[in-house]
C-alpha cells in the first residue's frame, strides 16, 4: 500500500527524549531518534501501533489536540517568546494528543501523549496540522441532544454522564443539550413533537434499553409523521431515521449497547460517539391486527421473559436485581403456554442462527445489500409460488417464545440469546422452548452463561426469520383448533371450546404477555415483521 505523504516532520520531545514526529493524513506517529523500530504507520491501522518505541495513532482515533497550558507564558498567538537555548526550558512549548486507546473485552480508554517544542510557533504548526485533519472527519458529531434518565439500572445515569462522559465531549469540542427526563415516555414525546432535530447531529441515550427504547420510538415516529407513513399499517415501508442515537449504558441489562459495542462501558462508548462510528441495527414492527403496538430491536420474549418481566416491574425500586428474583421466581413457576407460531424464513444460504459467524462491525453478512430489498420483493410482488418462500405453522406447548433481531450479549449472558444473530441483516432468530421438565430448562438457561450451545436440547428449535405470528390458543380460530384437534374426540373438542370463552377456568393454562425490549406488550397476538 502506498504510504500517504507527510503533512509535517519534526524531532519533538517527549518525556526529556528527543522523537521523530510525523503526521500524514492517516495517522500520528512518533518513535525515539535513532531507533530501528518498525516503519511509520500506514492507514487503515487500528489503534496506536507500539513497537520498540514506535507509536502509531489513526487521525481517525484522536480526540483532540490542545496547546498545552502549565508553563505556557502567554497564550496570545501574536505575542512571540524568545526560543530557549536550553532544551530543557523547551518543556514551555508543548501540545498534547488526546486519543483512544485500546484495552481489554473491546474497551476503550482516553490516552494522551505531550510532546515538547523547541518553540511556540513550530507547536502552534502542529496543532493547526492535527486539528485541520480533524476538521476533515465530518461524520464526527458536533452538536448532541443528551436524554438522561436519573432512575435506570442502579440510579446513576446523571452520575455517570456528568464525571466520565460529560469532560471527554468537552475535550472534544462537542456541544451538548441534556435534558433529564421528569417522567417516562418524557424523551419520547420531546423527539416526536418538540425537539428541532435539525440543531443536532445525534442523540444520546443515557440510560439502559428501556430508554434506549424511548428514543428509538421518538425518532422512529418523528420521521414517519413528517413523511406522511402511516404506522398502523403493518406492510408500510418505513423511512430510515437520519440521527445516529449514542448509547451510554447506565441501565439493568444493556443489551442494546453491549452487543453493539462489545462492552457496557460509558467511556468506551463516550469515545465511539465522538469518533463518529456507527452500526446500522435492525427494528421489527409489531403489530395486533392493524394496530401498531411497537418496534423492537433485541428481545421479543413470550412465556418464561414475558412472566419474568411482568414480575419484576413490581420490584422496580431493587434496580438491576429485580431480574434475578423474578427469573428464579419464574422459573420454579415453569408455567407453559399454547399457541401457533407461523413465519416466514430467511434465506438459509445466507446465514443461519447455528452457523457461529459472529457478528462485527463491517460484518459481511450484513453488508449484502439485497438482503432487506428481498424481504419486500419476498412478500409484496413475488408470489409465494414462484419463490421458495412460504410461511411455515408450527403450533405447541411452550415454555418460551424468543424473538431475537440481535444476539442479546449482556452482561448476564456475554454470547447472548442468539449468539450468531445479526445486528443489520434484516432477520430476527425465533427461539422455541418446548414444554420440558424443569432440570431441562435449567440446563437451556446455564448454557446462555458458558460456551455450551443453547440450541442443542431436543426440545428447543431456532429459526431465522424474516417475519412471523403468534396467536395464543385461546384465539385461535376454528380451523386452527380443528387442524390441531385432528383424532381428538368430539367431547374434547367442547370442552376445547368452552375453555376458548373462559380462560381463566384452570383447565388450560392462560396466556403470557410480550417482553418487548423490556416493555409489557398489551396483547398476546401480535404480527411482527
Ligand atoms: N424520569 C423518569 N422517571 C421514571 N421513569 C423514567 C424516567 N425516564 C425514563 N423512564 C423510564 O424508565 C424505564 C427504564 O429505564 P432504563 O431502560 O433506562 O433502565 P432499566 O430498565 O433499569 O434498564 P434495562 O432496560 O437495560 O433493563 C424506561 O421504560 C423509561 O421509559
Ligand atoms: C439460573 C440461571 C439462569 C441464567 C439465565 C441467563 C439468561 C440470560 C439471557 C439474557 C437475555 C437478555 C435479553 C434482553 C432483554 C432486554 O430487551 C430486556 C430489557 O433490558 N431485559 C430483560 O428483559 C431482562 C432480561 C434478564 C435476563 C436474566
Ligand atoms: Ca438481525
Amino acid at each position: 500500500m502506498e504510504r500517504p505523504p507527510r503533512l509535517l516532520c519534526s524531532e519533538l520531545r517527549l518525556q526529556g527524549r528527543v522523537c521523530e514526529v510525523s503526521l500524514s493524513g492517516a495517522a500520528l506517529c512518533w518513535r525515539e531518534a535513532g531507533q530501528s523500530g518498525r516503519r511509520w504507520g500506514s492507514a487503515g491501522v487500528y489503534g496506536p501501533l507500539k513497537a520498540a518505541g514506535s507509536h502509531c495513532v489513526p487521525v481517525c482515533e484522536i480526540i483532540a489536540v490542545q496547546e498545552t497550558e502549565e508553563d505556557s507564558p502567554s497564550t496570545d498567538v501574536g505575542k512571540w517568546q524568545k526560543v530557549p537555548q536550553n532544551p530543557s526550558s523547551s518543556n514551555q512549548h508543548s501540545f498534547t494528543v488526546s486519543y483512544v486507546e485500546r484495552t481489554l473485552k473491546h474497551r476503550w480508554r482516553c490516552s494522551e501523549v505531550t510532546l515538547h517544542c523547541t518553540d511556540r510557533k513550530l507547536c502552534l504548526q502542529w496543532v493547526q496540522a492535527i486539528r485541520e485533519q480533524l476538521a476533515l472527519l465530518t461524520i464526527r458529531p458536533k452538536r448532541l441532544l443528551v436524554y438522561i434518565n436519573p432512575y435506570g439500572g442502579k440510579q446513576r445515569g446523571k452520575r455517570i454522564y456528568e464525571q466520565k462522559v460529560a469532560p471527554i465531549f468537552s475535550r472534544a469540542s462537542i456541544s451538548t443539550d441534556v435534558i433529564v427526563t421528569e417522567r417516562a415516555n418524557h424523551a419520547r414525546d420531546h423527539l416526536k413533537t418538540e425537539a428541532d432535530l435539525k440543531k443536532y447531529d445525534g442523540v444520546v441515550c443515557v440510560g439502559g434499553d428501556g430508554m434506549f427504547s424511548e428514543i428509538m420510538h421518538g425518532l422512529i415516529s418523528r420521521t414517519q409523521c413528517d413523511a406522511g407513513v402511516d404506522q398502523n399499517r403493518p406492510d408500510e415501508e418505513l423511512i430510515s431515521c437520519g440521527l445516529r442515537i449514542g448509547i451510554i449504558p447506565a441501565g439493568s441489562t444493556d443489551c442494546i449497547c453491549y452487543a453493539t459495542v462489545g462492552s457496557n462501558d460509558p467511556v468506551t462508548s463516550a469515545l465511539h460517539i465522538i469518533v463518529g462510528d456507527s452500526q446500522p441495527m435492525d427494528v421489527c414492527s409489531v403489530h395486533h391486527h392493524d394496530t401498531f403496538l411497537r418496534y423492537s430491536v433485541s428481545l421479543l420474549g413470550y412465556g418464561f421473559y414475558g412472566d419474568m418481566l411482568t414480575d419484576s416491574e413490581r420490584k422496580r425500586w431493587m434496580g438491576p436485581a429485580r431480574y434475578d428474583i423474578s427469573g428464579v421466581k419464574t422459573f420454579l413457576s415453569h408455567r407453559y403456554y399454547e399457541g401457533t407460531i407461523s413465519f416466514l424464513p430467511a434465506d438459509g444460504t445466507v446465514s443461519t442462527p447455528r452457523d457461529k459467524i459472529q457478528c462485527r462491525s463491517g460484518c459481511n453478512i450484513c453488508q449484502m445489500p439485497s438482503l432487506v430489498e428481498s424481504t419486500y420483493k419476498a412478500e409484496d410482488s413475488i408470489s409465494e409460488a414462484e419463490t421458495k418462500d412460504t410461511w411455515q405453522v408450527i403450533r405447541g406447548k411452550f415454555l418460551a417464545i424468543n424473538a431475537a433481531c440481535m444476539s442479546c450479549a449482556c452482561p448476564r449472558s456475554p454470547k447472548g440469546l442468539s449468539p450468531s444473530a445479526h445486528l443489520a441483516d434484516g432477520t430476527a432468530d425465533l427461539i422455541l422452548v418446548r414444554k420440558c421438565s424443569r432440570i431441562d430448562f435449567l440446563r437451556h438457561l446455564l448454557r446462555h452463561t458458558n460456551k455450551d450451545d443453547q440450541f442443542d436440547h431436543p426440545f428447543v428449535e431456532v429459526y431465522r426469520v424474516r417475519q412471523f405470528r403468534f396467536t395464543p390458543r385461546y384465539q385461535e380460530t376454528d380451523s386452527e383448533l380443528e387442524l390441531r384437534e385432528v383424532g381428538a374426540g368430539s367431547s374434547k373438542h367442547f370442552f376445547t371450546q368452552i375453555c376458548r370463552e373462559h380462560p381463566a377456568c384452570g383447565c388450560t393454562p392462560t396466556q403470557s404477555s410480550w417482553n418487548c425490549d423490556g416493555e409489557i406488550l398489551p396483547h398476546a397476538a401480535i404480527q411482527v415483521r
